[in-house]
């Protein structure tokens, strides 16, 4: 046995002594202590022997002090326990497990049950935030998961559209190098050609770059704005823009700027009315009668100095025609209602338009029927049919000044009635200037109020007439102008020969504008339309002039 054995045997031995001699003196003093209790209960049985009692006492002397001793230990074991006690974490929940019996049976399998556990709250606020917690935690996990879900799809629809683009364009050049002749063809594929066999493109994905970074969106102020000209395109021209993987569109109009009521709501007000977008998107809002309200420009530059306007513009006399057109609509669809009902309003209203119901109304009215809606869901349903029940009670009545009849009161009725010739010559053969579809096509007045308040290379403009024919090439110095890459391509449009204009192409479907859009216009007299195109050849001169360009718009 080597030195160190012998060493830790010793100490075994010791300390196995110790216990020993330990558990020996415990047992004796147990012996004691139940010797003693005998004695004493005999003593009890014999109280008349004073010998015995004698004897109790000398002994109880003997053992006081072990009793003592004993006591103490009990004291010092107790407080011990009870100091742990205090310093264990006492959790809010208590387990306990019961026997079957302790249960009365419920059903059939209850006899199954070999224990139950019951589990009891003995702190609830303790539990009710550790619920909370775990719960919270939970939640925050599932969120993260879901989130990543998200963005791996998107990534891979991204990846899968980007190779199909890239297909369609690299078939194009294809088809292009094919036939180098087809080059003065229209830019858009009639339906024949363009096939079942073109590829569906599904709205154009928002990664320009290879690499695919999804940003968090938010609802921001417009970066560009349509500003009309009403009749002129302008619903074609901003869903055309949507096709545009870099373009967010507001639904609906939001007539923020020339709507006092909505302008004092404030731009937190204009900016929830904006989509949702992603950073490096353009969001852009199209109100037709921003371009014709005075107050527009300064409030427009208020809110942003280098904001993008687009101006859409088409020959002044189609353009009245086609207003006139819509307005005779509205009006026929306002009168039966409440023909009866409406009080007349004042003389006071009337704005001089020669055309029926105040410049007020009429714009109520037009709002009212949503005609700038065409496309869009948009917005504020609600607001819309509001807003149509009382435009229509304003219309009806309405008194309106004319050269020819100085105050005329004209109904809804008399107004579904009146041509437009009517309307635009005065019995005397003269030009009504003051026709409200007329006097919006006098481009050069509005146009003159935006260009003294913002330079000209921020204002676009685009020709309407052309936008019908060819909307690519319109599209393609919208995209240059407002510093996107050209993405809009003839695959996205295809013709609609029932309709007669081009329809979007959408990978869950085709689209074409509502039937408010390309009505169909009342035969207008050509003596009439010569003499108006006449009217508008000089004021068309200085709208070229104002814009650098002649758009060719004929003279009689
Ligand atoms: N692709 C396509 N489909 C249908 N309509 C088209 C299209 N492109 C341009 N247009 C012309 O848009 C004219 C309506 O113009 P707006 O949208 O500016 O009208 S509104 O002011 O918003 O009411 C509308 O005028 P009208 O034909 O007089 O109804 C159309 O000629």
């Amino acid at each position: 046995m080597t030195a160190a054995k012998r060493r830790a045997a010793a100490t075994n031995s010791s300390s196995h002594n110790e216990q020993h001699q330990h558990h020996q003196h415990h047992q004796q003093q147990q012996a004691d202590q139940s010797a003693y209790e005998h004695e004493y209960q005999q003593l009890l049985q014999q109280p008349q022997s004073p010998h015995a009692t004698q004897q109790y006492h000398q002994r109880q002397q003997q053992h006081a002090p072990a009793l003592q001793q004993q006591q103490q230990q009990q004291q010092q074991q107790t407080s011990a326990s009870s100091s742990l006690r205090d310093c264990s974490v006492k959790l809010p929940l208590d387990i306990l497990w019961l026997p079957k019996s302790a249960m009365r049976p419920v059903g059939a399998d209850s006899s199954h049950t070999d224990c139950i556990l019951v589990v009891g709250v003995s702190r609830p606020k303790l539990a009710v935030v550790f619920l909370t917690v775990m719960l919270i935690s939970l939640f925050l996990t599932f969120h993260v998961l879901y989130d990543s879900a998200v963005y791996n799809i998107q990534a891979a629809q991204a990846v899968h559209e980007r190779h199909r683009l890239s297909l369609a364009a690299s078939t194009a050049a294809a088809a292009a190098a094919a036939h180098p002749n087809a080059n003065h063809l229209p830019a858009f594929a009639k339906p024949a050609s363009v096939g079942v066999n073109q590829p569906q493109l599904s709205h154009p994905m928002v990664f320009p770059s290879s690499r695919v970074h999804f940003s968090k969106t938010s609802r921001r102020l417009p970066q560009a704005l349509i500003i009309g000209v009403r009749k002129c395109g302008t619903r074609a021209l901003l869903e055309m823009l949507y096709l545009h993987p870099r373009i967010q569109k507001a639904g609906g109009e939001v007539h923020f700027f020339d709507r006092d009521e909505n302008y004092l709501k404030g731009l937190d007000w204009y900016r929830k009315k904006m989509p949702h977008s992603f950073r490096g998107q353009i969001t852009i809002e199209k109100s037709p009668s921003y371009f014709v309200s005075p107050e527009v420009p300064e409030r427009v530059r208020a809110m942003n100095a280098s904001i993008k306007l687009l101006l859409i513009v088409r020959e002044p006399v189609t353009r009245a025609i086609s207003d006139y057109t819509q307005l005779r609509s509205h009006a026929a669809t306002a009168i039966l209602p409440l023909a009866d009902s409406s009080p007349p309003t004042p003389p006071a209203a009337a704005a001089g338009s020669g055309y029926g119901p105040s410049t007020a109304a009429r714009t109520k009215l037009q709002s009212a029927r949503g005609y700038d809606n065409a496309l869009g869901s948009g917005a504020g349903g609600k607001e819309t049919s509001q807003r149509t029940q009382r435009a229509r009670r304003t219309v009806i009545g309405t008194t309106t000044t004319t050269a020819a009849t100085p105050t005329t009161t004209l109904s809804a009725a008399q107004l579904a009635g009146k041509s437009f010739e009517e309307l635009a010559i005065f019995p005397n053969g003269t030009v009504n200037e003051a026709y409200r579809p007329l006097s919006i096509s006098m481009y050069h007045i509005h146009l003159h109020r935006w260009l003294e308040v913002f330079p000209r290379e921020q204002l676009l403009v685009v020709n309407g007439d052309r936008l019908i024919e060819d909307p690519v090439s319109q599209l393609r110095r919208i995209e240059a102008f407002l510093g996107i890459e050209h993405r809009v391509k003839s695959e996205h449009f295809y013709f609609n020969e029932t309709k007669g204009f081009y329809c979007l192409r959408y990978d869950n479907g085709d689209r074409c504008l509502r039937e408010t859009k390309g009505r169909k216009h009342p035969h207008v007299d050509p003596v009439v339309v010569s003499k108006l195109r006449k009217f508008f050849a000089e004021y068309n001169q200085r709208f070229y002039e104002l814009v650098g360009e002649d758009l060719g718009w004929p003279e009689e």
